[in-house]
């Protein structure tokens, strides 16, 4: 709702209530509607000012109206009385002004920002776009290219760049209410008409064809098959182009797609999922909510590599200090000399000094021994990792937490080697670890809720979208992964390329297909991890048993292409050849595509024809299937868990929402149908047999996947 008050005796002053963002609600509308009216009509008030309470402005329409009939006075109309009204009307930003929230803002006449506050047009990145006129507003006001910036991206902007844009017309360090309350004052009786943003024409900007052209096929090459950035670019086109009424109402058709389209209730759905991986639970009942975290204020990274820098890095960045130890001196050296490179320009993006004195670099163990937490980074071996766990142990003070990065190794094994398997939990970064969004924390049967909290909370500080996840091989994001590169190494086998699967996965959305990014990270890499398993056996032995390995269908290409020393990227042949080794750009290789046909021949494979559609629901359903496991395994607490995972991990194309929420688009009994096809087709591939927990809900009637969660309980308590 809205709140009402008179203060300094003829301004009115309308306070937005409804916490914790005083979103649009439509009680808050009506609430505006109702004040503004009084405001206007009183004839001792001369000017308005509109804040918000709590220190935030608005953040903008109330998304979890969206999904519903939204009832309640429209926003348009609503702005427009404000931006029409005959007394001048001053906006108090604290806080945020985001989406419907600036829309309003640029209604009124005026706009007072604290010095702390951030404002934007965020709709692209919920599958929108600003329709309350922002689209049509903002360029009359700063100039198509810098509003085609802020729209298409959605980025939010500080209320000194949003000064030097000319979205606001003074910024103040204190109080922003009496600031706006003096300001309205002070315009009382001026004539409003040069502030009424939609009487402006756009500015005048030279060669507009070409800018919309250049604009637009930028936004298409990074969009990956997302609409809403496309109408954006559209609706401020309608902004330069058309007189306003006509440009509302190009923006309202606009709207009128994006609002019920697929891409906005994924994009929403996640806006929500990573807000609801911060509240986990573990299968013990210990819950975010009853579990207390430990302070951290000094962490140490034990071992260097590329992870332990990235690690370093993102750990520094907070503010923590931060012990780096490295047993070799010359790694030592080296890694020094890179951390230290990247947090100077880590600082000069984001215009703060570099946390360089923040790391202190030891070849020693007993540096750490007064830390609140360390991240073991070493290389991958259990006999390695268990003994530094022991010397941690020995070495740490009592109730230090003790975590590892690995991605492949047992942490209950690790916590098991330790004198307190409480405090030990996996904290597994994604490469480059100071950049990439994803944390896991993993957690075994003995690990505490406090230790879960603390991680939790550090990878909240760090910026990551952080998920608890139970220990099992692979945790959730690599062990989906696992049957989806199976599928695509079957696929070759069948009679496809990596470039046509690349295509249809390119296409769907990732940024890189399974094969390009196979060549990013190392063939070697799953090559290890397959030796490890026992599943390799060097050379080529023919026929259908050499593909049968621990009783199920194996695919030995990718051992076949590092025995012939192609690991990819680095060593400029892998699954496609590279200029030179380290080289990005992808190029067919007439070499891999003979040796596919001669590998065929050998095992007596006929090559068939392989489209798109069959791609996508062998490795997509495949992942989909395991996701469906995990649930049912209690490693993932819910489908959101799963599905931030994946989009912030993993490339999976955030307009698609996830992997369980595509299934759930998709239809659960769809997805069903065509692993029991495939099965069929493939009865010696255990990851086409449709998980019980896929099986159960397709049976209970297919539930939509806010409900998944109450149909596994049932369904796990009816077994
Ligand atoms: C056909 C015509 C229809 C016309 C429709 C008009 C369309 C208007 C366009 C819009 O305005 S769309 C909304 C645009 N706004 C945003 O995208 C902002 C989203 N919010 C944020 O970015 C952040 O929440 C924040 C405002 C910067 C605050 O961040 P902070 O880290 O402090 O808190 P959070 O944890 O993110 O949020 C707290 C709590 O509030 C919920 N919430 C936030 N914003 C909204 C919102 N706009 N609507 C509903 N709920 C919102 C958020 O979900 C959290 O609650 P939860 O229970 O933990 O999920």
């Amino acid at each position: 709702m809205a709140e009402y008050n008179r203060v300094s005796e003829c301004v009115g002053l309308i306070t937005l209530r409804n916490p914790p963002v005083n979103a649009l609600s439509a009680a808050v509308r009506q609430g505006i509607v109702d004040t503004v009216q009084r405001a206007l009509s009183d004839p001792n008030v001369k000017s308005v000012v509109i804040c918000g309470q709590n220190g935030i402005f608005c953040g903008g329409a109330d998304i979890k109206e969206f999904g519903s009939n939204m009832t309640g006075p429209p926003l348009i109309p609503m702005i427009h009385a404000i931006e029409s009204a005959n007394k001048p009307v001053v906006a108090a930003i604290e806080g945020s002004a985001l989406g419907g929230g600036l829309e309003l803002a640029l209604g009124c006449h005026y706009r007072i920002a604290h010095s702390k506050a951030r404002l934007g047009l965020p709709e692209v990145s919920l599958g929108l776009l600003p329709a309350a006129g922002g689209s049509q507003r903002l360029p009359r006001l700063i100039g198509v290219p810098a509003a085609l910036n802020l729209i298409t991206t959605g980025r939010h902007v500080t209320a000194a760049e949003a000064l030097q844009l000319g979205i606001v017309d003074q910024v103040t360090d204190h109080n922003t209410v009496d600031a706006a309350v003096k300001f309205a004052l002070s315009v009382a009786g001026r004539s409003l008409d040069p502030r009424r943003i939609s009487t402006h024409p756009c500015p005048q900007q030279p060669d507009l064809d070409a800018l919309f052209e250049e604009v637009m096929q930028k936004v298409r090459q990074s969009a990956r098959g997302a609409i809403a950035p496309i109408a954006c670019v559209q609706a401020v086109r309608a902004a330069a182009t058309l007189p306003y009424a006509q440009g509302m109402e190009r923006e309202r058709e606009l709207m009128a797609t994006l609002f019920t389209s697929g891409q906005a209730r994924a994009l929403q759905y996640c806006f929500f999922a990573e807000r609801a991986v911060g509240r986990w639970r573990m299968p013990s009942g210990a819950r975010w909510d009853t579990s207390k975290p430990r302070p951290v204020h000094k962490a140490a990274v034990i071992g260097l590599g590329t992870m332990g820098r990235g690690i370093t890095v993102a750990l520094a960045q907070t503010g923590l200090s931060v012990i780096a130890v490295e047993t070799q001196e010359k790694q030592l050296m080296e890694a020094k000399q890179a951390i230290s490179g990247m947090l100077e320009r880590g600082a000069k993006r984001r215009g703060v000094a570099p946390a360089l004195d923040g790391v202190i670099y030891s070849q020693n163990i007993q540096a750490v021994a007064d830390v609140d937490l360390v991240i073991e980074a070493v290389f991958e071996d259990i006999a390695l990792k268990t003994k530094v766990f022991q010397q941690l142990s020995a070495v740490c003070k009592p109730g230090t937490l003790l975590c590892t990065n690995t991605s492949a190794l047992d942490v209950d094994q690790l916590a098991s080697e330790t004198p307190n398997p409480e405090l030990v939990v996996g904290m597994h970064f994604f490469a480059p670890a100071h950049v990439m969004k994803l944390l896991e924390v993993v957690y075994g049967p003995r690990s505490s809720p406090q230790a879960v909290a603390t991680a939790m909370q550090l990878g909240k500080k760090m910026g990551k979208a952080s998920v608890a996840v139970g220990n099992c091989r692979g945790f959730v994001g690599n062990r989906m992964l696992k049957p989806y590169i199976e599928e695509a190494f079957f696929l070759l086998e069948e009679g496809a390329t990596p470039e046509l699967v690349d295509q249809a996965l390119e296409e769907f959305g990732f940024p890189m297909g399974v094969f390009r990014m196979s060549d990013l990270s190392g063939l070697d890499v799953g090559w290890r991890v397959r030796k490890g398993d026992g599943l390799v056996e060097p050379g080529t032995a023919s026929g259908r048993s050499a593909r049968i390995r621990q009783g199920r269908r194996y695919s030995p290409l990718g051992d076949l292409l590092c025995e012939e020393g192609r690991f990819g990227q680095k060593t400029g042949r892998g699954w496609y050849q590279y200029d030179k080794p380290g080289s990005r750009v992808a190029r067919s290789d007439p070499w891999l595509h003979s040796f596919l046909g001669a590998y065929r021949a050998q095992h007596g494979l006929v090559a068939r024809r392989i489209d798109h559609q069959e791609v996508l629901e062998r490795c997509l359903y495949a992942l989909i299937n395991e996701g469906f496991h995990i649930l049912d395994d209690g490693i993932a607490a819910g489908p959101e868990d799963i599905d931030v995972i994946y989009v912030s991990g993993y490339g999976w194309p955030r307009h698609r929402g996830g992997p369980m929420f595509y299934a759930n688009m998709v239809g659960l009994a769809k997805v069903l149908e065509r692993l029991e096809h495939y099965q069929q087709l493939h009865p010696e591939v255990p990851h086409l047999q449709p998980s019980s927990l896929l099986r159960r809900l397709v049976a209970s009637g297919s539930p939509p996947i806010h409900k998944w969660g109450e149909a596994i309980k049932k369904l796990h308590s009816q077994l």
